[in-house]
């Protein structure tokens, strides 16, 4: 059997402002550290350990990593960065507050930017758009850095991660980690289980709490579980929900 274990980013500042964030570098609250420490800690208490660990370009999610690297004395194993698995990009909303966004455009319209599968927020102008300057994103055809995206969109580029990277590592037996972002999981997460397009709109993926898949020798997914405890984990997805009430 084999296994892979998805960890979304701990709190970041605009976690904590309620902004969006997309592909804005945004670091880690104190919150956040102690939430990749304890995901960390959880794991090594689960007798888990990895061979390789994966995670996006911006720092929210390394530092997740290196948290739970940390805690489970694993600071030397190889790490592959890839804006493939960036959260996906909030075009014109990112910065902006999710509340006071849901008090002017109305809470369904504000679910509808945050959790449909293929209607994308408001794009940015190129003008405006800072990630074609920005030296992490240097060797990419500036054709492929979005000015906004929909999940369908985040979809289209983390399948292809997952088939030509994590697959292939996870199929040759190697223990593999990724530390990433809601909406890069939920992408990821909705090809593994086969979620349909209605059905991963109500889908919120916690901050901070490691998320075990089970495969066959297929890579056919048997089961999935978080780690920690139930109803904490289940109180922090539906406060990940209700960032987008007007209050
Ligand atoms: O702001 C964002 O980039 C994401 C994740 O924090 O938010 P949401 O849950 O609203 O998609």
């Amino acid at each position: 059997m084999h296994k892979l274990v998805l960890i979304r980013h701990g709190q970041s500042q605009w976690n904590l402002d309620n902004r969006f964030s997309g592909w804005a570098d945004v670091d880690l609250t104190a919150q956040g550290l102690e939430e990749a420490k304890e995901a960390g800690r959880l794991l090594k208490e689960a007798g888990y350990s990895f061979d390789v660990a994966h995670t996006s370009v911006l720092k929210r999610a390394v530092r997740t990593l290196w948290g739970v690297q940390d805690e489970m004395g694993l600071m030397w194993i190889p790490v592959l960065t890839d804006w493939r698995l960036n959260e996906r990009h909030y075009g014109a909303l990112t910065g902006l507050n999710k509340a006071e966004t849901a008090a002017k455009f109305g809470e369904d319209q504000v679910k509808v930017w945050r959790r449909s599968y293929d209607i994308p927020p408001p794009a940015l102008e190129r003008a405006d758009n800072e990630s074609v300057h920005d030296p992490r994103y240097a060797g990419l055809d500036p054709a492929l850095i979005p000015d906004t995206e929909c999940l369908k969109d985040t979809v289209a580029r983390v399948l292809p991660y997952w088939h030509e990277v994590l697959a292939p590592a996870i199929r040759a037996g190697q223990r593999v980690v990724v530390a990433a972002h809601g909406n890069s999981l939920r992408a990821l997460v909705k090809y593994l289980d086969g979620i349909s397009d209605e059905d991963i709109v109500e889908l919120n993926i916690p901050n901070g709490v490691p998320l075990v898949y089970e495969f066959d020798e297929n890579l056919k997914p048997l089961r999935h579980y978080y780690l920690g405890d139930a109803e904490a984990i289940a109180a922090k997805m539906a406060a990940v929900a209700n960032q987008g009430k007007a209050r």
